[in-house]
């Protein structure tokens, strides 16, 4: 129904629709704006999909529940949680409602973007702006054509610039009492407990905490996993907990190479979600077509050492201590991601999107885009890959960013009786420890060998 409003005397809708994906939030919001000024009344709803669900683990899950459980305090108890195929579900619940509009903040993603097509369709689906500082698609060479290289990308994409944050709270919108739409089925945010503290003013509180004590010092320590001192923002910006427009905001205002290296962090987020972007069928394949034909471990003996590294049992102290860190915090140092990636794909010869997958379903921040080309540019099957040639060796990896070897041990509780940097080199010794595996292959053999297939593809 659309009535003429008295006081604003324009035309507006009685009801619109607010369906909240990434962006659970009500800070810096533009698609509240443009609901606001729709409608009278806006249905804040989120939507359980199985398709997105399934394969998210626990960990994300129950994050997931956290940051829905305080949004729909936030909307005062008014938030619509209901479940299923959102094509269908979100066409129904406008029919039901009787809202001419669908406001969301666009889905760049192979399965988003697809998904909000098909209800495009049968709905009034009103993109306002996005996950990322700079839209997918925005930053392109002088030509119209994406980058491909993240410098160049990253030199555009400060050019091109980014929106002020839009000014918004719960209270921008008039929230629909859920309840008076009796026919729709709810469903309930189950209970939950999470790893680490997540929500919008868990993550205000943590960027705060990281501007104040930490991105000065941050080009000094991001790569040190021992210190522990990057931002921790990775969750929080997964679930849309506060946009990266925000921390650009609050950058803007501070020199120094901390910060500007920061920046250059973000950059990479909004240059794997454009390339995911113009390749979706990366998210699942070799973005370069000549790594299809690597060959790959397979047989039980692979089978084993793809166990020992999800279990952390490689013998190799720094990829295990990632491993573990994994499994017991749903979170990991991006060095060491790029260590323990390097190890799977180059030192057990198997797949990188098996390691993808493990990571997706363990990881808190797990996201489509900085997984997938995080574990190609490793593979060096991505966009601006590292060359094939360039192979980690975890223990020189190890030696040189974890100097005293407190990360190891903090992680390896078999290897705290050992002092100082010899923790990393445990399996070079041939040392006996309690408990503790001896390397399940030899780094120096497998680099040869990891080589040798190189050059195989790449005639
Ligand atoms: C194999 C592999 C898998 C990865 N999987 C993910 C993932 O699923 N989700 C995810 O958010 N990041 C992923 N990353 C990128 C990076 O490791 C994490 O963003 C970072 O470790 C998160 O910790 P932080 O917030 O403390 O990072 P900080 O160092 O404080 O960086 C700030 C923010 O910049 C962005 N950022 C930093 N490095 C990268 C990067 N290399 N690529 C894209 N964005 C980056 C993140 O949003 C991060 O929160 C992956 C990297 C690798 C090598």
């Amino acid at each position: 129904m659309v009535r003429i409003s008295a006081t604003r005397r324009e035309t507006v809708a009685e009801n619109t629709i607010v369906w909240f994906r990434r962006d659970l939030r009500t800070a810096d919001m533009p698609t509240f704006l443009a609901a606001a000024a729709s409608a009278e009344r806006s249905i804040g709803v989120f939507v359980f999909d199985p398709v997105l669900l399934k394969p998210s683990g626990v960990r994300r899950r129950d994050a997931l529940y956290a940051c829905l459980r305080e949004l729909d305090e936030k909307l005062g108890g008014r938030l619509l949680v209901i479940s299923g195929d959102p094509v269908v579900e979100i066409p129904k619940l406008a029919a039901l409602t009787g809202a001419k509009q669908v406001h969301v903040s666009a889905d760049f993603g192979p399965y988003g973007a697809l998904r909000d097509a098909r209800i495009a369709e049968k709905v009034d689906l009103v993109r306002t702006g996005s996950p990322f500082a700079v839209a997918p698609g925005r930053v392109t060479k002088d030509d119209g054509s994406p980058y491909k290289v993240f410098t160049p990308f990253f030199r555009s994409w400060l050019d091109h610039g980014w929106r002020a944050p839009a000014k918004t709270s719960a209270d921008t919108v008039a929230w629909a009492d859920a309840d008076t739409f009796s026919e729709v089925q709810r469903t309930e945010i189950p209970d939950s407990r999470t790893v680490c503290p997540v929500g919008e003013a868990a993550a205000l509180r943590q960027w705060k905490d990281f501007l104040d004590d930490g991105v000065a010092s941050y080009h000094e320590h991001r790569d040190r996993p021992d210190f522990d001192d990057t931002s921790r923002m990775s969750v929080h910006l997964k679930f849309g907990t506060i946009h990266p427009r925000t921390m650009l905001e609050d950058l803007a205002g501070r020199d120094g190479d901390g910060p500007k290296e920061f920046r250059r962090q973000l950059a990479w987020r909004d240059f794997y979600g454009d390339v995911l972007h113009h390749n979706p069928e990366s998210a699942r394949r070799n973005l370069d077509r000549k790594f299809d034909a690597m060959r790959h471990d397979s047989g039980e003996d692979a089978w084993m050492r793809w166990e020992a590294w999800c279990e952390g049992q490689t013998g190799y102290p720094i990829v295990d201590a990632g491993m573990r860190q994994l499994r017991d915090e749903g979170w990991m140092h991006n060095r060491v991601r790029m260590i323990v990636a390097s190890f799977l794909v180059k030192d057990l010869h198997l797949p990188w999107w098996w390691g993808a997958r493990h990571f997706m379903r363990n990881l808190v921040d797990g996201d489509l885009p900085a997984n997938q080309h995080g574990w190609q540019w490793v593979a060096g099957s991505g966009t601006d890959a590292a060359p094939y040639f360039r192979i980690f060796n975890p223990i020189t990896q190890g030696k040189r960013f974890d100097p005293d070897g407190d990360y190891v041990r903090r992680w390896v509780p078999e290897l705290r009786g050992i002092a100082g940097s010899k923790v990393h080199t445990v399996g070079d010794r041939g040392d006996k420890i309690e408990n503790y595996p001896q390397p399940i292959v030899d780094h120096k053999e497998e680099r040869r060998e990891a080589l040798d297939r190189y050059e195989r593809i790449k005639r």
